[in-house]
């Protein structure tokens, strides 16, 4: 039976860290300042976005909503994105995501100064990360804070067979570059590999961020691996659930994240330890 892997006292843990170093800044006379950028957004959006604000004011960290129309057009984003760039009492911009229809994804993403660019999203940032530079940058929230638990979990890195299941920017991608630069094997399956299941059988580290509820089963699982479940998806009476059929998965994984309460803490954790981080930087 899989050890659960307790994302939310893990999540507590780096918040206390975190809060120590924000009072150490402040005693510097360095207030660290998140803006999340909110255009239009959906019911669960709305939520995280409070979300944030709440655990930033917890921690000591400034931050401040910006609440968009959803008829909001890429130039007005850009502009007040401008602004925030050129703002030296902000260290961290944030633009939630999914955007509305009318507004480049892409685009916006350049438009935050790579300094500022708290969910590491950011061309030059992610080169940084693949290219495993030796320097100070920011790194997308959900897959850094999966390297996190990992360590904590003392998850055996070096030499490991990683199989990332996804290749989103946000998760997939990132994740795969971390697990490399941390010296694992890595291979990234996705909706168009032949045979998916023959990589996941032979991974030591399994992480799933695919968006499709129970696409992993435990007949996928090799026994004993550590399996990340990184899905945020509702069942068919509208619970949220993982990726990963939690309790076929549960007999075979060595250990296990839940649904919620796994991922999903520690995203929010690093974004807070990330603009303490980039406050820092700015120094
Ligand atoms: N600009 C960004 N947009 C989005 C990101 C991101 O990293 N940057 N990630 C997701 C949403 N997200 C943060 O923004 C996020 C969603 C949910 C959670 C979380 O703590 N989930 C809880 C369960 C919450 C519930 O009950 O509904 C959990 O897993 O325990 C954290 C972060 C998309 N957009
Ligand atoms: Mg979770």
């Amino acid at each position: 039976m899989a050890e659960i892997i307790d994302g939310k006292q893990w999540a507590q843990q780096l918040n206390v860290q975190t809060k120590a170093k924000v009072d150490d800044l402040k005693a510097r006379g360095i207030s660290p300042k998140l803006v999340v950028i909110i255009v239009g957004g959906d019911e669960a959006s709305q939520i995280y976005v409070r979300n944030k604000h709440r655990k930033a004011d917890k921690i000591g960290i400034l931050s401040e909503i910006k609440r968009l129309p959803a008829d909001t057009s890429q130039e007005a984003l850009l502009s007040v994105i401008d602004g925030y760039n050129r703002d030296s009492s902000i260290h961290a911009i944030l633009v939630q995501s999914p955007l509305p229809k009318q507004i480049d994804e892409a685009a916006i993403t350049r438009a935050i100064s790579p300094a500022k660019d708290v969910d590491g999203f950011h061309p030059v940032n992610v080169g940084k990360l693949y290219t495993n530079a030796k320097l100070n940058f920011p790194v997308s929230c959900t897959p850094k804070g999966i390297m996190t638990l990992l360590r904590a979990e003392n998850v055996e890195l070096t030499g490991a067979n990683a199989v990332v299941v996804g290749r989103s920017n946000i998760v997939g991608r990132p994740m795969a570059a971390l697990l490399l630069n941390a010296g694992a094997t890595v291979t990234v399956v996705h909706t168009q590999t032949k045979g998916m299941t023959d990589y996941t059988r032979q991974a030591d580290i399994l992480v799933v961020a695919t968006g499709i509820a129970h696409l992993i089963k435990g007949s996928d699982i090799k026994p004993g691996a550590t399996v990340i479940d990184v899905g945020m998806d509702h069942d068919a009476n509208g619970k949220l659930t993982g990726d990963v059929d939690f309790d076929s998965a549960f007999s075979v994984a060595g250990k296990l994240t839940p649904v919620p309460g796994g991922v999903g803490p520690m995203t929010i954790a690093t974004l807070m330890q990330q603009t303490v981080e980039l406050a820092k930087w700015s120094e």
